[in-house]
């Protein structure tokens, strides 16, 4: 089954991709690959939801509580990242924006004086250090391919460096199975307690929460929506009592069950 994923070749996420089909096509934003499984051009996309130094993808927070998809699994991926150059002469470092964040110290020591210049991909980085001898290039070092080498390997701030991906799907793939579920929660309401109610509804029912963020709904300054992953499947009488309980809180917005998955790390 054909994935879509960031491109071009050479991304991380393409790398994620693979573990679901070696058959990916690419596009350059995560927008664009949500809105291209939204409108059924596609069957299963991949993108980056999370990263363990820099936090959430914002951009696909975003894009996935405004799109009618479903989570089928998430890959989670370690990051190392390499500074890749046609030699250690260059000014500029082009990267990912979250590859540039995750890499800041090393820069700051290393590079403290270079221009940073943030692409659409990793990849993109490395295509303008393959053209420009003045750029060098943050992204995984098998990228080096041909003319460039590699100056620095495992730059990333913390070897622990990971970044987990969600797979999208069309709504008809939507599982109710799986040991992990994310929902997104949008109360249209704003009182005391409101977030403690949210909570409850899972505590009260022993469900762990492994992830919860909020993002301003775009509504009104101060008006939010909620992503929540939680450990367990909505198949399972707990999570459906929570579920209930969530949806009277948020009578008056909505609440989205992207649906239940099983998690995967992959090597490479
Ligand atoms: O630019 C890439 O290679 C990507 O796949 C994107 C992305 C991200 O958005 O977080 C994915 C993994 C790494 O954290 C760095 C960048």
């Amino acid at each position: 089954m054909q994935v879509v994923t960031l491109g071009p070749a050479g991304t991380y996420s393409h790398r994620a991709a693979r573990a679901v089909d070696d058959d990916v096509v690419f596009r350059e934003s995560v927008s664009a690959i949500v809105a291209a499984v939204d409108s059924g051009e596609h069957e299963r996309g991949v993108v980056p939801i999370e990263n363990s130094i820099e936090g959430s993808v914002t951009e696909t927070l975003d894009a996935i509580a405004d799109a009618e998809i479903a989570v089928t699994q998430e890959v989670i991926t370690p990051i190392r990242h390499a500074l890749l150059a046609q030699s250690p002469n260059f000014e500029t470092i082009a990267s990912h924006s979250q590859a540039l964040a995750q890499c800041r110290a090393y820069i700051e020591r290393e590079y403290p004086d270079h221009d940073l210049e943030a692409v659409t991909s990793t990849a993109a980085g490395v295509e303008r250090a393959r053209e420009d001898p003045t750029v060098a290039g943050i992204g995984h070092p098998d990228n080096a391919a041909g003319d460039l080498t590699v100056v620095a390997e495992d730059i990333q701030d913390r070897s622990s460096n990971a970044t987990r991906f969600f797979v999208v799907a069309p709504v008809s793939a939507r599982s109710a199975g799986g040991g992990k579920s994310t929902v997104v929660v949008y109360p249209n309401a704003n009182y005391p307690g409101l977030l403690l109610e949210l909570l409850e509804a899972f505590a009260d029912r022993d469900i762990n929460l492994s992830r919860i963020e909020s993002r301003p709904s775009g509504n009104r300054l101060g008006d939010y929506l909620f992503h929540i992953d939680f450990e367990a499947g909505l198949y399972e009488d707990r999570a459906q009592a929570a579920l209930d309980d969530i949806e009277t809180i948020a009578a008056d917005g909505w609440v989205k069950r992207l649906g239940s998955y099983d998690k995967r790390h992959v090597l490479y």
